[in-house]
């Protein structure tokens, strides 16, 4: 479904991402860690079409990418609703423009709220919402158009650890459901195991691909995070990241000297 095919973007004499190839398989939940600053969100504004790379190519469903389109949904971190516009209107935006009338728009909308356990408030603002509701409103509005693939850059960063579990479990719940390829970016380890069925782990600037880690917890019934799979998938993960946020810290403070 995407294919990153020796994908380099320099933002001048900078070298953001350095030389990456990666296919991802329809379907396949991909988390994407590294340190801060190896081009995590840069990568995923490529594939999106919110930037073009420096050289290589970027393609969905075996087309280049050359723009935004709706066969991609973008979640960021902070949750970009209209705030004069009520939960059902915010989903229901993506979808004005298309083929769809104003009833049906309505029925989609009321759909998605209630995939993403939001049926009773869809009259309700922004503002009536918690975060962990306003990020679910944004993931709804970004299924509504049925993108084959989910971006997203840290949606849960900046939810409460409680809520940021439970959307965690729904967002698996939804995948499962809809079958979507979505990649996830991520500063947390454990976030990544949980979710990703292959975790990417980028190396510190220039961000080129360290390694790409398959997940394997077994049976995911019960307290997965507890189990002795989990633990070492974390680990093995810990100690790839590690090395790279070392190398990290290192370069910052040569630049700072
Ligand atoms: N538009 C831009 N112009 C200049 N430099 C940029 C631009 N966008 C990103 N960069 C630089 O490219 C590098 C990679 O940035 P990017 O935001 O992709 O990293 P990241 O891994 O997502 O980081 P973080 O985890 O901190 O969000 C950084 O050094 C950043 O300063």
């Amino acid at each position: 479904m995407i294919a990153i095919r020796s994908v380099t973007k320099t933002f001048g004499e900078l070298t953001a991402l350095d030389d990456v190839s990666l296919d991802i398989a329809d379907g396949t939940f991909l988390s994407l860690v590294g340190p801060s600053g190896s081009g995590k969100s840069t990568l995923l504004d490529l594939l999106g079409g919110l930037a073009t790379p420096t050289s290589g190519e970027v393609l969905i469903d075996g087309r280049p990418v050359r723009g935004p389109g709706l066969d991609r949904g973008v979640v960021f971190q902070q949750y970009a609703l209209f705030p004069w516009r009520t939960a059902r209107a915010n989903v229901e935006f993506g979808l004005e423009g298309g083929s769809l009338g104003k009833r049906q728009r309505a029925e989609r909308a009321r759909e998605y709220l209630a995939l993403v356990g939001l049926s009773g408030f869809e009259d309700r603002y922004p503002h009536e919402l918690s975060g962990g509701m306003k990020q679910r409103v944004a993931i709804a509005r970004s299924l509504a158009y049925d993108p084959a693939v989910l971006l997203m850059d840290e949606p849960f960063a900046a939810l409460d650890a409680q809520t940021r579990e439970q959307l965690q479990e729904e967002l698996l719940r939804i995948w499962r459901r809809t079958g979507k390829t979505i990649v996830f970016i991520t500063h947390g380890i454990d976030e990544a195991v949980y979710l990703g069925q292959r975790v990417a782990v980028l190396t510190s600037r220039p961000g080129r691909l360290k390694a790409v880690v398959d997940v394997d917890l077994g049976d995911r019934d019960g307290d997965v995070r507890s189990g002795a799979a989990f633990g070492r998938q974390r680990h093995l993960l810990w100690e790839l990241l590690h090395d790279e946020v070392r190398k990290a810290a290192e370069h910052e403070r040569s630049a700072v000297r």
